[in-house]
């Protein structure tokens, strides 16, 4: 299959920084926010996030890491458990607008893993979602509020996340 570059590192980079704003301006600032990764990308992309966030506003949000394993169970029929390893963040979550944020979003699982998880820990005001690509195909009722790049695509496509921190290269691909 023939891979195409769907964004490059300034598209990304250009596509958190609108994303910083859309989280400041629904939001009307930082109050509250906490800033949850999904392991692996998804951290790195809530720090990207921090600290856009930070820069512009000149508060410290705090962030947080959620370790989901991604099991397929069932291949023909692409069913996938998703169980939660580790849910690693200091502050109090209680009453805080927490902002899921992970690389992509496809079937809506790995998300709804995430907020088993963080409901099982504590009970936010509010619970948003940032994912820098949505590339459909949602087998649950789950939507993200703020998105980098929506990507339409075939259900035999995969999207491809690499991020300057873990993958030496900034860039989304389909492939
Ligand atoms: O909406 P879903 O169908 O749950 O898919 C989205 C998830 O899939 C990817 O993780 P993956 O399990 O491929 O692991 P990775 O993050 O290590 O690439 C991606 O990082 C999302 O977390
Ligand atoms: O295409 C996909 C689907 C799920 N997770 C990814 O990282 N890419």
């Amino acid at each position: 299959m023939v891979e195409r570059i769907i964004m490059d590192d300034a598209a990304v980079n250009r596509a958190l920084t609108r994303m910083s704003h859309e989280i400041l301006e629904k939001n009307k600032g930082t109050k509250d926010i906490v800033l949850l990764g999904v392991k692996t990308r998804g951290v790195f992309l809530a720090n990207r996030l921090k600290e856009k966030i930070d820069s512009i506003e000149q508060v410290k949000v705090p962030t947080g890491e959620i370790d989901v394993t991604h099991y397929r169970d069932d291949v023909q029929n692409q069913q996938s458990t998703i169980k939660v390893k580790s849910f690693d963040i200091d502050v109090d979550i209680n009453d805080k607008h927490v902002i899921i944020v992970d690389d992509v979003l496809y079937t809506g699982r790995t998300v709804r893993a995430s907020l088993d998880a963080i409901l099982d820990h504590a009970r936010p005001r509010k619970i948003s979602l940032a994912t820098l690509v949505d590339r459909g195909h949602r087998e649950l009722p789950i939507r993200a509020d703020y998105v980098g790049k929506n990507v339409p695509t075939a259900s035999n496509e995969s999207i491809v996340v690499e991020l300057e921190e873990y993958d030496k290269q900034t860039a989304v691909t389909l492939n």
